[in-house]
């Protein structure tokens, strides 16, 4: 029996009780007062924040953690969203640059962006918009060894919402115990967008214009659609698929009740603490071997190909171009090692800098997205390649997804992803298309990324209806 103060859900008592104070210290009089965010935190007994998530109401859920443990969030419900349309972002970040870092130390908006904001959003991304960040309600974060329960109160704004606010933290679940590995519903029907005959143009397409000198790389993906006999339980998916990708970054968005963008990313777009800024250029890839000399010879393998090392280059070149323009000092750490992931590997170069006084996170996000590690080279030339080649929306595959506070802030590449909605799931890929590409192998390359998806459920050994 757990003593009653070690129950997690008892932080909610005290959470509460903080709410309340700091609602009823708001002055009527600042009503026009510039607005501000203020953060609440009570400690929390232990409690896996992916089984917090799936207790909590469906629609507007959260989850996010680093690569390499040290930050997890889970998250429900809205204290402040900033979302739009095309055209207005990364414009609207810097409007509201102001209450994003007006908060403390830990206040942190969640959220992302489509990979392309100029491209026409299919109906299934709708939910998504072109970019939102949220400010959520409450938040469930574990720290190191430190666990807490928060609520993000906007003032003076959310006096108004006091009731509200306090009757669903008071009602906030908590997971009464331990669920084992969840049973997903049976598989029906695997379409691939495009076909395989479709794939080889589109790669043809792309070594045409290498050949003609417009373009060094581009990075064609490819989207595989699954029915289910029944909806998908999304964060039991995410669940299973932290479970089977250690080293990778985990983030889950719910924008609305039954959809879900959820993945495991090893790529980080760019981490800002202060001034200091790291990046990493990731690209060539291989699976892991079976025994230790298989996996040996697959290293060597791909660290001496000449394709894998042009793929890489590109993306290195490029960072080193977009990131250098906005620091002070840049430098590349080491030489180009690989990144050892439980089924694969690619090269991957990591980068440091010192950002130049003033630079924002919108300016990185401008400055970054998207590397040729899923874009190209040169970057226009394979946007414009990728919008008149590839047959469906990226929407927010292979888009910046992270958070952004008052010091610092993280960014994925939001690859090795999938969108969820209600029994349907469409899985997202691609990879890095150069001289020498053979379509086939560049087809076999993207099975084998979208494989952990496909072995948690049960997807296996269906085949591409090519
Ligand atoms: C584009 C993706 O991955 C990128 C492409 C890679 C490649 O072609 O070798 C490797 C890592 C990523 O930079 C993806 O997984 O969707
Ligand atoms: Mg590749």
């Amino acid at each position: 029996m757990l003593r009653r103060e070690a129950r997690p859900g008892n932080a909610r008592w005290r959470l509460a009780g903080e709410v309340s104070r700091a609602l009823s210290g708001v002055r009527l009089e600042e009503g026009g007062a510039e607005e501000r965010v203020v953060r609440l935190s009570v400690p929390v007994g232990e409690v896996d924040p992916l089984l917090w998530l799936a207790a909590q109401r469906p629609g507007c859920r959260m989850y996010w953690s680093a690569r390499g443990g040290g930050f997890e969030v889970a998250a429900a419900g809205e204290a402040d969203v900033l979302a739009g349309g095309p055209g207005e972002y990364p414009a609207a970040l810097r409007k509201r640059q102001g209450l994003l870092l007006a908060g403390d130390g830990g206040t942190r908006y969640y959220g992302g962006a489509r990979f392309d904001a100029a491209r026409e959003s299919d109906s299934g991304w709708a939910p998504f918009g072109a970019y939102r960040f949220v400010l959520p309600r409450f938040e469930l974060r574990v720290r190191e060894e430190m666990r807490e329960l928060a609520c993000n109160l906007v003032l003076p704004r959310d006096v108004g919402r006091q009731d509200e606010i306090l009757a669903w933290l008071e009602a906030l679940p908590f997971p009464s115990e331990e669920v084992g590995p969840s049973a997903f519903p049976a598989p029906l029907r695997r379409l691939d967008t495009p076909r395989l005959s479709g794939w080889r143009s589109g790669v043809g397409r792309a070594l045409g214009a290498f050949r003609e000198g417009r373009m060094g790389k581009v990075v064609l993906a490819r989207r595989v659609d699954f029915d289910f006999e029944g909806p998908l339980d999304a964060p039991a998916l995410a669940r299973a698929l932290r479970d089977v990708t250690p080293g990778c970054f985990h983030f889950y968005l719910e924008p609305e009740e039954g959809v879900a963008f959820l993945g495991a990313s090893p790529e980080r777009l760019y981490r800002r603490e202060g001034r200091s800024v790291t990046s990493e250029a990731v690209a060539g890839t291989r699976p892991r071997g079976g025994s230790e000399a298989d996996d040996r010879a697959l290293g060597g393998e791909l660290l001496g190909s000449e394709k894998d090392r042009e793929e890489h280059a590109y993306v290195l070149r490029s960072i080193r171009e977009e990131l250098g323009s906005l620091c002070e000092s840049l430098r590349v750490d080491g030489d180009v090692s690989e990144m050892r992931l439980a089924t694969r590997r690619h090269l991957v170069a990591r980068l440091r800098g010192i950002l130049h006084p003033g630079v924002t996170d919108a300016d990185l996000l401008e400055a970054l997205h998207p590397t040729p590690a899923v874009g190209g080279y040169p970057r226009e030339a394979a946007l414009a390649e990728i919008r008149s080649s590839e047959p469906f929306d990226r929407g927010w595959y292979a888009g910046p997804v992270g958070w952004i506070g008052a010091g610092g802030a993280e960014f994925a590449v939001g690859i090795r992803s999938g969108l969820v909605r209600g029994s349907r799931l469409a899985l997202f890929s691609g990879a890095g298309i150069v001289r020498g590409s053979d379509p086939e192998e560049e087809w076999a390359e993207i099975e084998q990324k979208i494989s952990d998806f496909a072995g948690i459920l049960g997807l296996e050994g269906r085949d591409a209806s090519g």
